[in-house]
């Protein structure tokens, strides 16, 4: 591809000839080659700036950087830029440029996941070639990717948006972390609606207060999304209100969904054990829908999802159709399976308190003996939200049981030290394979379990080392040792 195909998004520059061939683009020095353009880009741990030399020596045809950063000549034309990660956002869109014609995202601190793959689900019940991106990777015709990050880096987003594209992919629907629409992971992305489910504690680590995590979020609305666009928001969470509001005055067409929705009224819901009953009101007409998923919170989902396909051209009967249907996305309050005595074992995903909170509450109703949860935190994230889960855990479950979950760099007993610091009466047991062992042996009828935290993930981190660790697997291995 010539420099001058990306004229709009990039200055002129004397050093480097309009008809100058690109041949690719990267934003990891190590991963120059020859013909690149190279970005280089503020982050976390260092300054991308301070490899535009190393990048140069490797090839770099130019590098792109924000004002000011590059002092000393790196050997290779500089292009400076206002922003950095929204220049490589629309370059990587122009050098990958096939998307699918149809493409959504869902922001919120819970439910992004199962959004995305409830709204694949539905579009495919309609017949389309559909895609999700995100948590647990790429799901598409033909394929079942494992993925590493939320929202992928905008050049991986954007070659695979052309992959996807290229094999016929019509519609996707991604997940957009806070950390992808801050770092502009999507901006390049040509989106036909968005959606909210809710906020809540998270990442407190990189957003310094809740305000500016909840307006990391709100880009999706007033910056990505074009004036019109539909805006499916979950309207009974306490900022659905604000982002509403900010959704409003950005222009977009917003449809809401939930009890105090517009679009999708939910004038009752019946909770069971493994389903929910609902009705839901659309232009006047209420549908019965029969969700086929524990846990109160996947209605919300359902009615975010099924918002998404019908702004997106979905008949609303083929998407209440398709919601009787639904699976459940991989470790999300998922049945893993059962003792001899009928007490049943959840793998779910809760990390974060709102979510711990919410999954304890959703199984309560239908156990009849004790709630037992084993649950633990990450280490090198949010430091604060340890003791929140503490207390949660023990005000909600009968029996809490804190363990390890990936501590990464950090001391393990530490991070339990801190969950059990707000957690009189649970007990600890570092190592995850030994406390879901410990949780399952003590399994009287009526008990429900919920091994919580990690859901999908096949690894435990310990020290910058990824162990494989399931606990799908754990959990069916203690329950064959019961009955053996
Ligand atoms: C904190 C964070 O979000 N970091 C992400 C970010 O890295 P960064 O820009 O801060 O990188 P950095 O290490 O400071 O380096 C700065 C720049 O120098 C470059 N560099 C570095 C070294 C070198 O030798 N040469 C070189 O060019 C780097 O490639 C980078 O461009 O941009 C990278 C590329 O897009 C991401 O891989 C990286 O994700 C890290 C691995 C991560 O763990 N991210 C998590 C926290 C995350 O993003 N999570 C969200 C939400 C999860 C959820 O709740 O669902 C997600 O979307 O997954
Ligand atoms: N709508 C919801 N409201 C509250 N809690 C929810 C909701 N949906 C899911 N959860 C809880 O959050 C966990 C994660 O759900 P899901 O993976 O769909 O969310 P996510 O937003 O993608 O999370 P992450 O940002 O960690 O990828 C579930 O296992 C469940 O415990
Ligand atoms: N995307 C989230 C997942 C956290 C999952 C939990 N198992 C943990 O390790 O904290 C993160 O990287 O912060
Ligand atoms: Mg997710």
């Amino acid at each position: 591809m010539k420099f001058s195909e990306f004229a709009d998004i990039l200055p002129p520059n004397g050093a480097l000839p309009a008809n100058a061939q690109i041949t690719g683009i990267s934003s990891d020095s190590r991963r120059v080659e020859a013909g690149n353009l190279f970005f280089a880009l503020a982050g976390s741990k260092a300054d991308g700036s301070t490899f535009a030399a190393d990048a140069a020596g490797r090839g770099a045809i130019a590098v792109v950087a924000p004002a000011g950063h590059i002092k000393d000549n790196p050997g290779a034309p500089v292009i400076e830029v206002d922003d950095a990660r929204k220049a490589l956002a629309f370059c990587a869109a122009r050098f990958y440029p096939r998307q699918p014609a149809t493409m959504v995202a869902v922001t919120g601190t819970s439910g992004k996941t199962s959004v995305a793959s409830f709204t694949r689900q539905i579009w495919e019940h309609a017949g389309l070639a559909a895609a999700s991106i995100g948590t647990t990777g790429v799901v598409a015709p033909g394929r079942d990717d494992y993925g590493e990050l939320t929202t992928p880096d905008p050049i991986s987003l954007h070659r695979l948006l052309d992959e996807l594209a290229g094999e016929g992919v019509t519609h996707a629907s991604m997940e957009a972390s806070s950390h992808g629409l801050d770092q502009r992971r999507l901006d390049g992305v040509r989106l036909a609606a968005g959606g909210f489910t809710n906020l809540g504690r998270d990442h407190m680590d990189y957003h310094p207060t809740v305000e500016e995590y909840h307006r990391a979020k709100l880009r999706l609305f007033d910056t990505l999304l074009p004036k019109g666009a539909p805006a499916v928001i979950f309207a009974d969470d306490p900022w659905s209100e604000p982002t509403i509001r900010a959704a409003t005055a950005a222009g977009l067409k917003v449809l809401t969904v939930g009890r105090h929705g517009d679009f999708l009224k939910l004038k009752r819901v019946e909770h069971e054990r493994h389903r929910q009953r609902a009705e839901v009101e659309h232009e006047g007409t209420i549908h019965e829908i029969d969700l086929p998923l524990a846990g109160d919170f996947q209605v919300a989902n359902a009615l975010v999802a099924a918002g998404l396909s019908m702004a997106t051209g979905t008949l609303a009967g083929v998407a209440f159709a398709a919601l009787e249907k639904l699976k459940g996305a991989s470790g999300r309050l998922e049945l893993v399976g059962s003792a001899e005595n009928g007490a049943q074992v959840y793998v779910d995903y809760a990390h974060k308190p709102d979510g711990l909170e919410n999954v304890l509450q959703s199984v309560r109703p239908f156990t009849t003996g004790r709630v037992i949860v084993v649950f633990g935190c990450g280490g090198d994230r949010d430091r604060g939200k340890r003791p929140i889960m503490g207390e949660i855990a023990t005000r909600l479950a009968d029996v809490a049981i804190v363990t390890d979950d990936n501590p990464r760099s950090e001391d393990a007993a530490t991070i339990r030290a801190a969950i059990m610091e707000a957690a009189p009466g649970a007990r600890e047991i570092g190592d995850r394979h030994e406390a879901i062992r410990t949780a399952v042996s003590m399994l009287q009828e009526g008990d429900t379990l919920i091994v919580a935290g990690k859901g999908h993930e096949t690894g435990q981190e310990i020290a910058g080392v990824k162990h494989h660790f399931s606990d799908h697997e754990e959990v069916r291995a203690a329950l064959a040792e019961r009955l053996a």
